[in-house]
């Protein structure tokens, strides 16, 4: 009934909330909060205000200013004691000793006694200077008293006035009087003022000479942020760098410590200089301080470089402008520079910028090369780098194996010759092969007729550590990896690290957080060209660049991960290293994929066109399908065993090496496969002859696409 009803107001509205009496809640009384005592409200207020970082700022302030009228004072009476006393000859005197510089101080020596022999005539000559000065004040003051006499005459005749006489003698007397009441009137608060006055000054040169402990000066002074490298604060950082026979020969030379510097140079984005050190104080204890150092020098770790020199018990000090590494360096010229080609011989991969600023190029003529680093530091980028380089020059054939097979080398199709790109055993045993078929290929240079011109080869592999660390064996139980005398990835290597150089034939390998397992010794040394971006330790260092260059301060171990990507150090011939110094630290060009890509592009532009091959087959131009029907003949089905022994007395050169493996992959997809009859894996004359026909013109095993 309700739904048949029209009311005649409108809906009720309900009633506003406000309205409805709010309901009553017994509000329980706050609970009594304990009351802290007196002492211990005290105490927690004077904790607040002692830690309060005002507080510290005040007392700073307070003990700073109050220091450099102490510390003003002391340098003041220094320099008064130098200028009286033999004292400044006697420090450079030591200096020169403990530098061993003998004729410096032996001069200084001289230098000493002429200074005692004029002070002891000055002293003597004190001995008759007050009779001197006492006859010449009283003939000074007669001939003053008679000019004012004479004066006084030459008056009195002009003015014909006797009294006039005395008249220059009394003007005299007035002025002296004048003086005196001057000085009466000045002295008072000269008196008062006087002290305070020598007090600023005082306060004035210990300021100018921050001459305040390290820890009451200001903020920006004492984090020394910026602050430039100069003479004095190289020598304090030597100083307290805890190598005893060192502060203790800085201080017997005094202020004078930085006799030991060289000139203090520009270099790219810092300053070098050289330090001889005192006698008794190895060039490998400085180096092992190397954070110490850059602390004292107000700087990071990174931006220190310690390198020996030639000259003996001298250390290099590179010190980068604060913050200046953090900076990116400019784009490649492979990226800036379209028209760049490059030449195996004779060029040189423009790479990155040395620390100086100056540009870092490499030769790769010539000399097998091993990157390593840790994972993500730069790695690929720049080997890649330097193939792209190498790219540019039109004769230079390359095979490549990426064991990671993320895509990174995906720009040499149609570039490199062979491109294998994969993690798998499968890609361990494919890389392994074409490594095979590089020592094939050096072995038949090597015998070709003396002076034969060989075009450049580069066997290239990233990732290298996987085919060591591969388990695979093959049908002769030969293991792919590892680093035994029948490893054939080893061997394969090694063979090319022996021989290869000569015709060109040239191997380059990156690889991963290195080991004795995943990096065996021999190949590491094989390679004339070693790189090494960030690593963890020393002993990493050591694998990756030798002993040679770590003992000559190249330190991997102490680029930053993640920070310094890109940033190599580099041993080789193949780089312009200062002399005396066994590496280099180059901060790479950052050339990314993209970028990769298109300089790939301008390489392929420049050859008539490559077929890449994804798996290794014969050096020959020859044809496997082809090959095995002609061996397996007229019998219905021949073993592969005898396939493979057949196919070897066809072709040494290109089936010398074939496994099983081979002869299944080539076959793969033909409808050909290797089968099993009689429980014996066998290769069918029908389905060969059918593969033949049935397969298109081109052949797809080596097809590029
Ligand atoms: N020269 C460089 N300057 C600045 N950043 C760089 C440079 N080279 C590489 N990087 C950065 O480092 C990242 C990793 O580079 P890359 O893949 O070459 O390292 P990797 O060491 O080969 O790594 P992994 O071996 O772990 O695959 C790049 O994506 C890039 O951001």
């Amino acid at each position: 009934m309700s739904d048949n009803v029209v009311h005649l107001y409108k809906d009720p509205q309900p009633a506003p909330e406000q309205d409805a009496p709010a309901p009553l809640t017994a509000v329980p009384d706050a609970p009594d909060t304990p009351v802290v005592p007196l002492w211990v409200r005290s105490g927690q207020a004077i904790k607040r205000l002692a830690t309060d970082e005002r507080t510290a700022t005040a007392c700073r302030f307070a003990v700073r200013h109050g220091l450099y009228a102490w510390g003003g004072t002391r340098i003041v009476a220094r320099r008064a004691w130098d200028g009286r006393t033999a004292a400044r000859y006697e420090r450079m005197l030591r200096t020169a000793e403990a530098a061993g510089n003998y004729e410096a101080a032996t001069e200084w020596e001289e230098r000493g006694q002429r200074f005692r022999d004029a002070r002891h005539r000055r002293r003597m000559d004190l001995l008759t200077a007050p009779i001197d000065a006492a006859k010449g004040a009283a003939a000074g003051a007669g001939m003053f008293a008679g000019g004012l006499l004479l004066l006084g005459i030459v008056l009195a005749v002009a003015n014909e006035d006797f009294t006039e006489i005395a008249t220059p003698t009394m003007a005299v007397v007035q002025l002296i009087q004048w003086l005196v009441l001057v000085v009466t009137v000045v002295w008072g608060p000269l008196v008062t003022i006087g002290p305070w006055a020598a007090l600023i000054g005082l306060w004035a040169v210990g300021r100018h000479q921050q001459a305040a402990p390290q820890w009451a000066l200001p903020a920006n002074v004492r984090s020394g942020e910026g602050e430039p490298i100069t003479p004095s604060i190289v020598v304090k950082a030597l100083r307290d760098l805890g190598i005893a026979p060192l502060r203790n020969a800085i201080k017997e030379m005094g202020d004078a410590g930085a006799s030991m510097l060289g000139p203090i140079r520009i270099a790219g984005c810092g300053v070098e200089v050289d330090v001889t050190l005192p006698s008794g104080v190895s060039t490998d204890q400085v180096q092992n301080r190397r954070r110490k150092l850059a602390e004292n020098l107000s700087r990071h770790e990174h931006e220190v470089f310690i390198t020996i020199p030639q000259a003996a018990r001298t250390v290099r000090l590179w010190v980068a402008d604060s913050g200046a590494l953090d900076e990116p360096i400019g784009p490649s010229p492979l990226v800036t520079d379209e028209t760049l080609t490059a030449n195996y011989k004779t060029g040189r991969a423009p790479w990155g910028q040395d620390l100086r600023g100056d540009a870092a190029a490499l030769s790769l003529y010539q000399r097998h090369l091993l990157i390593t680093g840790l994972s993500n530091q730069g790695k690929t980028a720049a080997l890649r780098a330097l193939a792209l380089w190498l790219a540019l020059d039109r004769t230079v054939e390359f095979r490549i194996a990426d064991l990671k097979g993320a895509g990174d080398w995906a720009m040499f199709l149609g570039l490199a010759t062979v491109l294998i790109q994969g993690p798998t055993d499968e890609h361990v045993i494919e890389a392994t092969e074409m490594l095979e078929g590089g020592v094939r290929e050096m072995e038949r240079r090597l015998q070709a007729p003396p002076g034969t011109e060989f075009p450049p080869l580069i066997l290239l592999v990233d990732e290298a550590q996987v085919a060591f660390m591969c388990p695979l064996l093959d049908e002769d139980r030969k293991p792919y990896g590892g680093s035994k005398a029948t490893s054939r990835y080893f061997m394969a290597a090694r063979k090319i690290h022996n021989q290869g150089r000569a015709v060109n034939v040239l191997l380059m390998e990156g690889t991963q957080d290195p080991t004795d397992q995943n990096l065996p010794k021999l190949v590491r040394e094989g390679a004339h060209t070693r790189a090494s971006l960030a690593l963890g330790t020393e002993s990493q260092a050591r694998m990756a660049l030798g002993d040679k260059a770590v003992d000559g301060g190249a330190a991997p171990n102490l680029l930053r991960p993640g920070l310094d990507k890109g940033t190599v150090v580099v041993a080789s011939d193949g780089i312009d290293i200062p002399a005396g110094q066994s590496s280099i630290t180059v901060r790479t060009h950052y050339v990314d994929t993209e970028q990769a890509t298109v300089i790939a592009e301008r390489a392929k532009a420049l050859r008539d066109g490559v077929t890449t091959l994804h798996t290794v087959t014969s050096d020959e131009a020859r044809d496997p399908l082809a090959d095995i029907a002609s061996v397996v003949g007229d019998a219905s089905r021949v073993l592969t065993k005898d396939v493979l022994q057949r196919l070897t007395a066809l072709n040494e050169d290109a089936y010398g090496k074939w496994s099983f493996l081979d002869l299944k992959r080539v076959l793969e997809g033909t409808g050909a496969e290797p089968y099993k009859s009689d429980g014996r894996m066998v290769i069918g004359r029908d389905r060969i002859a059918r593969a033949l026909a049935n397969r298109p013109d081109t052949d797809s095993a080596s097809a590029a696409e």
